[in-house]
């Protein structure tokens, strides 16, 4: 731990429960939050309401650069707004889910995002006392560096059974969209296995308080782990 800051790197593919269980250990631990990939949404809905086409790679860096994107950051209320205008509920519909992949497989957009990620970690860390930073790549690119690193994971049948009963649709109605998603996805970052030094926490047969409890021992371990260095 860097002068007393926890920086906690949450990784793993779609409906495992990074966000859910991400915001409730930022919670108890009393610091602040990042959903990363609702950077990359609020980019893919600026862009579009912009008139962007999705597939011009120039235009849609240049979009990532100069939105005016501001990321809530506490774990009980982490809102998004893009020009002041809040856009949580736009930016989580399954249009945007079905063409985010466009947006984060752009590697300039990539590199951009990498920057702004990783300067709101340290700004949220130093806040704040620390975060609990979630996405696809913030174990691997963004914060390789962070004091816990923790790579979650559940069956394609869990997950899907997640999303479909928190969005009231059939499971096959999601299975499409989930394994698509994950296809694109992990052809620019590494959420499928864990990287070196990354702890693997198989949430399929553990309710959400077992996840929960299970990655604050992950991070309590890791933390014990550097102290004792
Ligand atoms: N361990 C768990 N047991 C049961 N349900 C869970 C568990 N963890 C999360 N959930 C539920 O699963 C759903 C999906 O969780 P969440 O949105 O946090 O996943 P995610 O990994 O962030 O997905 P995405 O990357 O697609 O945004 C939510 O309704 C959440 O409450
Ligand atoms: N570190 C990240 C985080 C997200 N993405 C992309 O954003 C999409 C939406 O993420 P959710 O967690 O809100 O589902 C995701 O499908 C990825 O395309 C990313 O590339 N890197």
């Amino acid at each position: 731990m860097t002068e007393g800051r926890l920086i906690v790197a949450i990784d793993g593919p779609s409906g495992t429960g990074k966000s859910s269980v991400s915001k409730e250990v930022a919670r108890r631990l009393g610091v602040g939050y990042l959903d990363t990939g609702a950077m990359y949404r609020a980019v893919a809905w600026w862009a579009q309401h912009q008139g962007i086409d999705l597939t011009d790679q120039v235009a849609v860096a240049h979009a990532a650069e100069t939105i005016p994107l501001v990321m809530g950051t506490n774990p009980d209320d982490p809102r998004v707004s893009v020009d002041d205008i809040p856009i949580d509920q736009q930016i989580r519909t399954s249009e945007i889910s079905e063409v985010v992949s466009a947006v984060a497989t752009n590697l300039a957009v990539r590199s951009t995002m990498k920057k702004r990620q990783r300067q709101l970690i340290n700004q949220i860390a130093e806040a704040t006392g620390g975060v609990v930073a979630e996405g696809r790549d913030i174990t691997t690119v963004v914060a390789p560096f962070a004091d816990a690193r923790i790579l979650m994971t559940a069956s394609e049948e869990v997950r899907m059974g997640r999303r479909s009963k928190e969005l009231a649709v059939d499971a096959e109605a999601t299975r499409a969209q989930i394994v698509e998603r994950d296809a694109k996805d992990s052809t620019v970052a590494q959420f499928l296995t864990a990287a070196d030094g990354v702890i693997t926490i198989d949430t399929s047969d553990l309710d959400f308080e077992e996840s929960v409890a299970a990655v604050l021992g992950a991070i309590e371990a890791s933390t014990s782990a550097i102290a004792g260095h």
